[in-house]
Order: structure tokens, then C-alpha cells, then sequence
């Protein structure tokens, strides 16, 4: 099938443009309410997203490509007039801050609704960063990043006449594994402050309704482009406000992040150029695996800056490599049976060339390479998530195998495809409390106002909450307002919604559903705590109440050294730094007591036959250079997830990289030889697996190779690949010996072999996301959809 494209191919470069210019018509609202700004409880919120190809590179100026994933962060907004002092809580990273009113009317400065933010100088950042200081002195950097971001965008829009509010974070995506979480932060409370202080969303929904009615009496066509257009100049505002916000936490982001999580869908964009929307593609399923090693993006994008500079004629070729792969993907993912599957690995190679992998990383491309999905790390690696290509016809039983290894061996993963809805407001569900009084508008007298915010506060107290693997939403029962993929942002709501509404699932064609996405999904394994327990916490609700726990992942920790916070970057000192160690072949260490023991998942890999183990992979001890070695001094922990019996199926695999080992000592040259001529005899008598091992499993019938023997016993499921480097978050690998008493299984029928030529086509196509295929509203006006994607929580 060849692309689809539904609308204007290329859009201006909102994130740059905006920086300069008003891109936006917007009500100059704000200042004229300088002294009277009132704001409207708002709940926002904005997926996750993935780098399919590119990162790093389109910090150069090259293409990347982008998709949005399911999981999302929300940010609820609401007044609190009481408090004369702006709450901004992050639950996910224990974080509460009340910023006195009074320390901010010192910004007096003009606010910039209408044009563009402008960038957190250093002076202002510093100034305010002491106020946060002032009120939290122990503030991790983490929580720092993320409050003065608030604070920015907050004093953009309001200049000296800060209304008082509080603002809460809740987020499903993993903190800083690079899916995103800062990108999504951004725009999820880029979106709430516009939206709040009425800078977008009130206006805009008349006019969109007044679009609704006109309708009947213009051409559909004529509707979409006026609706189009005030679509777009809404999400250019948000999109520009979230790149301010980007800016504050990372320096100087490229935009990919916070442009796919703003306009959502996937798409190909580059610095300066702008972003174009890949409609009319191949849909594909994928897997995001989280490596749990803690990475930071800034560190990472600043070491291939490092990198570049020392070694520009070099590195300059791979960020090009880089950016024909992602051109070529751009042009693949029109095809009906394309295949990404070598683009994948080049990437990663690419990657790993900029010294942007990991150990982890490493270790989770080698593990579902030996199931023919290859992966790639996504986002700026050193850590974070691993994605995982599954190519078309794959069938399911493979990527079951796969992802049970990815756990067996202690990685958080799951499915996920690619596209997705873009940012969004949300709508309490009737019988909330919030919802209640939520129709009042800030406008209100100065009573009705009071018992809005104690009705809101009650709320805040939930959405606090944890919610285990259930989406916030769900637990929220919230409904979307609107969705802005290509489109407006909100519509008409209607007067009451049910408690929970039927997902509207606009895209989908009957007959090509949706391969079942898994249940399981990351989550922010910050450690819930009873309220009471946090220091300087001063929870409103339901402070004796002990919080439910979130199953939280095993956490890898060094005897030696203290768990902390998750999510801190903040930096160490040179002497905190312990020195890289290759991994320790035979390391064992013990789970932390209060770890649970293994998972169902462990005992099934350790079931399964295998001749050898992860443990066997071997990890080459970097060459680093001074200047490289004093980066990673500096650089926030780096852990290891990576289990020392992990598994490992395909035995050809570990034929292949043993005999690299071999490759590299000199005492093992003949075994290195041997295990060649074996390839070559394999090839010889037909099995033409063995060059692309990594593509195809290994065929049903492989009699030339011996039945691994039996595992009876497992000694341990998890081990050291290399010391912690400092502090917060070192955690190992750890869990006591498991005595496998059960009978061994025979050995599972092998994955058959791939082939994407003969492969039922198994996944839908983007097409069913056209603009053109769009609902509408309902003939009540209840439906509430203007995105690509839609559906109600
Ligand atoms: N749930 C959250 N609550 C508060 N701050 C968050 C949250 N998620 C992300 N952040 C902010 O974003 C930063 C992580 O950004 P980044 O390193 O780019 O990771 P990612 O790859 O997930 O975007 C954190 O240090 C924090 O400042
Ligand atoms: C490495 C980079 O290309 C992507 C970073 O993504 P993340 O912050 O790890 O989600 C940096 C950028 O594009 O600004």
C-alpha cells in the first residue's frame, strides 16, 4: 500500500519559528487581566513517545523518526485561592514545593501569551531556583529541572500577576528512560497553563462548535480548512510553550521529542525544517523494554557533542549514516511489507559508535536477537529503553519467547505499536466530585470558589494516588475532552458523561484489529510511601492512610551503597565515582529482602533449556579516553539490569558470539576456527540462517544441532555486569539461589522462520487514521473527537 498523504506534508518548524516570532493569533486575555488573572481547573494531559531512528543525530540537523506510545502523563491545574502560593506537586519523584505569591511578584516583566517564550536566561533561573531552594533546600536536581520549568512557563504567561493554583504531575511513563517523560511533562503542562489561564481551549471550542453548525451550509472542505488551521495554530502554540519548557530541563533539546508528543501519530522531522506526519504508512507492532539503568539525557547528548569534537571527520559520516537511515525508514514504512528489520541493527551499530549504548543495552539486543527481532536503544540510550522491531508475519509465539527472556533475565518490557494520540484535555467523569463543581468557571465569587477548591483538593488526593497497572485515567474516570492530533482542541462536551464510557476507537478497521497489546506497562517505580513519611510532605487528605504499593520492578542495589531517590541526576563527586568494571563473569549478590523473589517469568527461563546463559555474552571493557573517563565521573549512576542466567535459546547465537570471543584471545584462535567451519558446513548443507541470524530464527528442524542439555538447577538469576559507578540508584543485580526441583520440559519447538514475503499480513494499516476518515461529532454533540486517534477513557 502506498502512503496516504491527507494533509499538508510539511509543517513549519513551530519549535524554532516560535522562538522568534508569534506563530499563533492568540486573546490577549492575560494582559488584560493583568492583576485579575483567574484560572479554570484544568486536566491535561500528553502521551509518551519513541525515536524509531535518529537520535542524537537530530541534534545535527538530521531526520528522526518519532512515534507517540501509549502511556501518558497528566497534569491537573486547579485554583486555590486560599493558599496565596503556587503548589506544584510531583508525586513521581516525591516532590511538593509551595512557592510563596510574593517571591514571584518580583518577576515583573510583560507576559508573552501572544508571541513567543523566551528562554530561561541564567540570571532567572538562578534566582529562581533559590526561591525553590528557600522552601526546599534538599531539592534533588531531578525535581529541580522539573519545577523550574513550571515556574518558567508559569512567569511567560503571567508575568508579575501569578494567580494562586496548585499544579500536580501524574505520569505512567518511566522517569528518564527515554520515552520521553520530560517531553511529555512539557506538553501536558504546556497545554494545562494555556488552557487554564484561557489562553487557548474556551474560545476555541465555540468556534469550533460554531464550525459544527455552519457546516450544513459549506462544504465539509471548507470546515476542514478552517478547522485545520486553527488546529494547527493551537498545537504550534502548545508545541512552542512545551519546547520552553523542554529547554529549561535539557538545554538545547532538538524538538523532535516535544513535537511527536504534541501532535502525536508518528513523524519524520528535522531541526529547523520542521516535522512531516507519517500518514498512509505500515502500522508495526514493537516491544520498549526498560533496561532500569538510569540515564540523563543532557549527560548523554553532551557526550556525543564531546565525542564530535575530538573526532568531527568521524563521527560526522555516522550522523549522516544515521540520517539516510532514517530518510530510507521514512520511505520503507509506506511499503506493504517493508521491512525494518536491518535499519534497526545499523542504527544501534551507529549508536553504539557514538558511545551512546550500554552494557544493558547491549545485553537486550543480544536477547531478542536470538529470536531474530532486532532492537535498538531509543531516546538518548546510556541507559533507559530498548525498542524492539517486530517484523511483519512474526508470529506471536516468537515475541512471547522473546519478551519471557527480557524478564527472566529482570527487564521491564512490553508491547506497544506505533502512533498514538497526541496531547489532550480531559473531562471529570459526572458523578466525580470534581465534576460537580468543576463547571464552575474561576470567574466565580470569591465563596464558590472556596468550595471548589475543597472539592478539588479532595480530587488531587486521588489523582495522587497510585493505580498500579491500571491507566491514571481509568482511575481517574476521566473522559477526553478533545484531542489535537491534527486537529483542534476540544469540542463541545456534553452535559454528562457516563462513569465510564465505551472506548471509541475511531481508527480501527474490522477487519485487520490490533494484534493484542499486553497488559503489563512500565510504570514510574518511585517508591510510594505513606504521605506522612515524606519530608516537608504536607499531604491534605489522607495523610495516616498507608499508600498501596506499586509493584515495584527489582531494583539492582550495591550492598555497599544506600538506595536513593530514583530519577536524581544529581552529580557526584569525582571521588564517588568507582571505576568502570567489566562485567564479573561469576559475580553473585543477593536480592534486597524486601525485593520480591523471582517472577513467574524467572522460573520459566530458567526451565528452559539453555547450554549457556547471558552471562556467557561477552561485554568488551571500554577503551575510554581522559576526557571520556572524567564524563563518566560525572555521569549519574549507571546500573546494570542484566542477570547472570539469563537464557539464551538460540544456540547459534551463542555459537556466533562465542566465536568473536574466541576471535579475540589468541589461545582460543583454533576454537574460533573450529566454530567457523561448523558455520560454514551449516551454510553448506542449506540452512542460510547463518547469515542472518539476527532476522530469522533458527528453522524447526535443525538436525545438525545437538539438543541442549537439561537445566536441573539454577544457581542464581541475576549477577553483576559491572560495578555501580556512584550513588543514587546503584543498584545490582541480585536474587538468591532458586532450587528448580521441577522436571525439566522437553525442549520447545523452535520459532519457524521468518518470511515477510509469505507472511500473512497481520497488522492494520495507518490509513484508517486519515483526517478524511474522521468522526465527526455526534448528531447530540456528545462526540468529542478531532483527533487521528480518539478514544474515550
Ligand atoms: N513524572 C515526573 N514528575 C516530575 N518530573 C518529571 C517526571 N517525568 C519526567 N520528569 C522530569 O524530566 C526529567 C527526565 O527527562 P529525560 O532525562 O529527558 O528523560 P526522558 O527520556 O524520559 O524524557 C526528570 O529529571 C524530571 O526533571
Ligand atoms: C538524544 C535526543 O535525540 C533524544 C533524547 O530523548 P530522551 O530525552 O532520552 O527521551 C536528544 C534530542 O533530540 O534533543
Amino acid at each position: 500500500m502506498g502512503a496516504v498523504p491527507t494533509r499538508s506534508p510539511t509543517h513549519e518548524p513551530a519549535n524554532e519559528a516560535m522562538t522568534t516570532a508569534p506563530t499563533a493569533p492568540l486573546p490577549p486575555l492575560l494582559a488584560a487581566s493583568r492583576g485579575d488573572t483567574k484560572i479554570v481547573p484544568v486536566l491535561a494531559s500528553a502521551p509518551g513517545k519513541a525515536i524509531l531512528f535518529g537520535e542524537h543525530a537530530v541534534v545535527y540537523g538530521k531526520t528522526a523518526i518519532a512515534t507517540a506510545v501509549d502511556l501518558r502523563s497528566y497534569v491537573l491545574l486547579y485554583p486555590t485561592p486560599s493558599a496565596r502560593a503556587v503548589t506544584i506537586v510531583f508525586p513521581d519523584i516525591q516532590f511538593r514545593v509551595a512557592v510563596p505569591l510574593e517571591s514571584l511578584a518580583a518577576f515583573t516583566h510583560a507576559p508573552s501569551p501572544t508571541t513567543a517564550p523566551r528562554d530561561l536566561d541564567p540570571d532567572r533561573r538562578a534566582a529562581l531556583t533559590a526561591i525553590i531552594k528557600a522552601q526546599c533546600p534538599d531539592v534533588l536536581p531531578t525535581q529541580l529541572a522539573a519545577a523550574l520549568a513550571v515556574l518558567h512557563v508559569l512567569l511567560e504567561l503571567c508575568g508579575d500577576t501569578v494567580p494562586p493554583f496548585t499544579l500536580v504531575l501524574r505520569s505512567e511513563i518511566p522517569v528518564g528512560s527515554g520515552l520521553g517523560s520530560s517531553a511529555s511533562l512539557s506538553v501536558a503542562l504546556a497545554v494545562a497553563m494555556l488552557a487554564g489561564f484561557g489562553v487557548v481551549g474556551c474560545s476555541q471550542v465555540e468556534e469550533v462548535g460554531a464550525a459544527k453548525r455552519k457546516r450544513a451550509r459549506t462544504t465539509s472542505e471548507e470546515v476542514a480548512t478552517a478547522k485545520d488551521d486553527k488546529k494547527e495554530a493551537m498545537l504550534r502554540t502548545v508545541n512552542a510553550w512545551a519546547f520552553a519548557s523542554e529547554k529549561v530541563i535539557h538545554g538545547n533539546p532538538s524538538g523532535v521529542d516535544n513535537t511527536v508528543v504534541t501532535y502525536g501519530g508518528s513523524l519524520a522531522y528535522t531541526k529547523g525544517a520542521g516535522m512531516v506526519p507519517l500518514t498512509g504508512c505500515a502500522a508495526f507492532e514493537f516491544l520498549l523494554t526498560n533496561t532500569l539503568v538510569e540515564k540523563n539525557t543532557k549527560i548523554q547528548v553532551d557526550k556525543v557533542r564531546h565525542r564530535r569534537d575530538l573526532l568531527p571527520t568521524v563521527i560526522d559520516p555516522v550522523l549522516d549514516a544515521m540520517h539516510h537511515l532514517a530518510t530510507t525508514a521514512q520511505s520503507l514504512l509506506t511499503a506493504e511489507t517493508a521491512d525494518l528489520s536491518p535499519l534497526i541493527h545499523v542504527n544501534q551499530t551507529l549508536l553504539a559508535a557514538l558511545d551512546a549504548s550500554h552494557p544493558a543495552i547491549d545485553n537486550v539486543v543480544a536477547l531478542t536477537s536470538a529470536h531474530g527481532l532486532p532492537s535498538k536503544l531509543t531516546g538518548a540510550g546510556g541507559g533507559g529503553c530498548v525498542m524492539t522491531y517486530v517484523p511483519p508475519g512474526t508470529p506471536a509465539e516468537t515475541v512471547d519467547l522473546a519478551m519471557a527472556d527480557l524478564r527472566g533475565a529482570g527487564f521491564d518490557t512490553f508491547k506497544t505499536q506505533v502512533g498514538g494520540m497526541g496531547v489532550a484535555l480531559h473531562r471529570v467523569a459526572a458523578d466525580a466530585p470534581v465534576a460537580r463543581v468543576g463547571e464552575k468557571r474561576a470567574r466565580d465569587d470569591a465563596d464558590e470558589e472556596g468550595a471548589e477548591v475543597k472539592d478539588w483538593d479532595q480530587w488531587m488526593a486521588r489523582f495522587e494516588k497510585p493505580v498500579g497497572d491500571h491507566k491514571i485515567c481509568d482511575h481517574l474516570n476521566t473522559a477526553v475532552l478533545g484531542a489535537p492530533i491534527d486537529g483542534a482542541m476540544v469540542a463541545a462536551s456534553p452535559a454528562s458523561l457516563p462513569r465510564k464510557a465505551a472506548p471509541v476507537d475511531v481508527g480501527r478497521r474490522v477487519d485487520e484489529p490490533f494484534p493484542p497489546v499486553s497488559s503489563d506497562r512500565p510504570h514510574n517505580d518511585s517508591a510510594w510511601r505513606r504521605a506522612s513519611d515524606l519530608d516537608g510532605w504536607d499531604h491534605p487528605v489522607d495523610r495516616d492512610v498507608p499508600m498501596p504499593m506499586i509493584p515495584q520492578a527489582p531494583r539492582r542495589t550495591s550492598p555497599s551503597q544506600p538506595p536513593s531517590p530514583r530519577g536524581s541526576d544529581a552529580p557526584r563527586s569525582p571521588s564517588d565515582a568507582a571505576p568502570y568494571v567489566p562485567p564479573q563473569g561469576n559475580a553473585t549478590s543477593t536480592r534486597p529482602s524486601s525485593t520480591p523473589g523471582p517472577s513467574p517469568f524467572a522460573v520459566a527461563a530458567a526451565v528452559t533449556p539453555t547450554a549457556t546463559t547471558a552471562r556467557d555474552v561477552p561485554i568488551p571493557t571500554p577503551t575510554l579516553s581522559p576526557a571520556d573517563e572524567s564524563m563518566r565521573g560525572a555521569e549519574s549512576s549507571r546500573t546494570s539490569a542484566i542477570p547472570s542466567e539469563t537464557p539464551a535459546p538460540n544456540p547459534l547465537f551463542v555459537m556466533d558470539i562465542r566465536a568473536v570471543t574466541a576471535w579475540s584471545s589468541a589461545a582460543t584462535v583454533g576454537a574460533a576456527l573450529g566454530a567457523t567451519l561448523l558455520l560454514v558446513i551449516m551454510k553448506r548443507y542449506g540452512w542460510d540462517g547463518v547469515h542472518s541470524h539476527w532476522t530469522t530464527p533458527m528453522p524447526a528442524a535443525a538436525p545438525e544441532l545437538p539438543p541442549p542439555p537439561p537445566l536441573a538447577r539454577r544457581e542464581s538469576v541475576a549477577s553483576t555486569y559491572y560495578s555501580p559507578m556512584v550513588g543514587v540508584g546503584s543498584l545490582e543485580a541480585a536474587t538468591p539461589p532458586i532450587d528448580l526441583t521441577v522436571p525439566v520440559p522437553p525442549a520447545p519447538a523452535p520459532a519457524a522462520t521468518t518470511n515477510v514475503d509469505r507472511a500473512p499480513r497481520q497488522f492494520r494499516s495507518w490509513a484508517a487514521y486519515r483526517l478524511s476518515d474522521m468522526p465527526d461529532y455526534d448528531d447530540d454533540g456528545s462526540v468529542v473527537s478531532l483527533g487521528r486517534e480518539f478514544r474515550v477513557w
